[in-house]
């Protein structure tokens, strides 16, 4: 759908790096206790704001609300609880693949006061060795490219060695200006 609506060719770009027996795809799965349970820690972020990493996250919880993405002003918005449809999210890979025209958009959970939540996550990532640079389909001309080309290895490196909230996209920017995400 995403190489549909933007005209990448060939069609199947995409989902051949996840699709690849190397592909560093993976499923997770989260568990968020009740506030009430976390109150005594002092916690009541589930999980802390950040952008995924890899090319595209489909997730999937149970009906327990919790998850806000950042609009472009800062303001956290609700994902509304929807135990029969899929959330998908655009990774910072995939922002890099559209030089920007599809953002990975910052996203956290909050602790529920009532109910626990569940989510699974699939999050469909490159091989290791994959390079990552804006499409040529999408964007010719090298000049235009607001990203340096890299290997999916090496942002995974440099990542690990950031915060879960930094803009790790920063780094590969090629005037590399602190940006916001949003
Ligand atoms: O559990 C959720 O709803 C979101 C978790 C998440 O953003 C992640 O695992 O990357
Ligand atoms: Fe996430």
């Amino acid at each position: 759908m995403v190489t549909e609506g933007l005209g990448i060719e060939p069609r199947d770009t995409l989902s051949k790096m996840v699709r690849d027996e190397k592909s560093d795809s993976c499923l997770r799965m989260n568990h968020y206790p009740t506030a009430e349970e976390e109150v005594e820690k002092m916690v009541k972020v589930g999980f802390g704001e950040h952008t995924d990493p890899q090319i595209i996250s489909v997730l999937r919880s149970n009906n327990t609300a919790g998850l806000q993405i950042c609009m472009k002003d800062g303001s956290w918005v609700a994902v509304p609880p929807d135990h029969s449809s899929f959330f998908i999210n655009v990774g910072d890979a995939l922002q890099v693949m559209t030089n920007g025209r599809f953002k990975s958009v910052k996203h956290r959970v909050l602790a529920d006061t009532r109910r626990s939540r569940v989510s699974m996550i699939y999050f469909g990532g490159p091989p290791l060795s994959q390079k990552i640079a804006p499409l040529p389909c999408l964007v010719p001309k090298q000049e235009d490219w607001l990203y340096k080309e890299f290997t999916w290895s090496q942002y995974k490196s440099s990542a690990y060695k950031s915060k879960l909230g930094d803009y790790r996209l920063g780094l590969f920017e090629k005037q590399s200006h602190h940006r916001s995400n949003v």
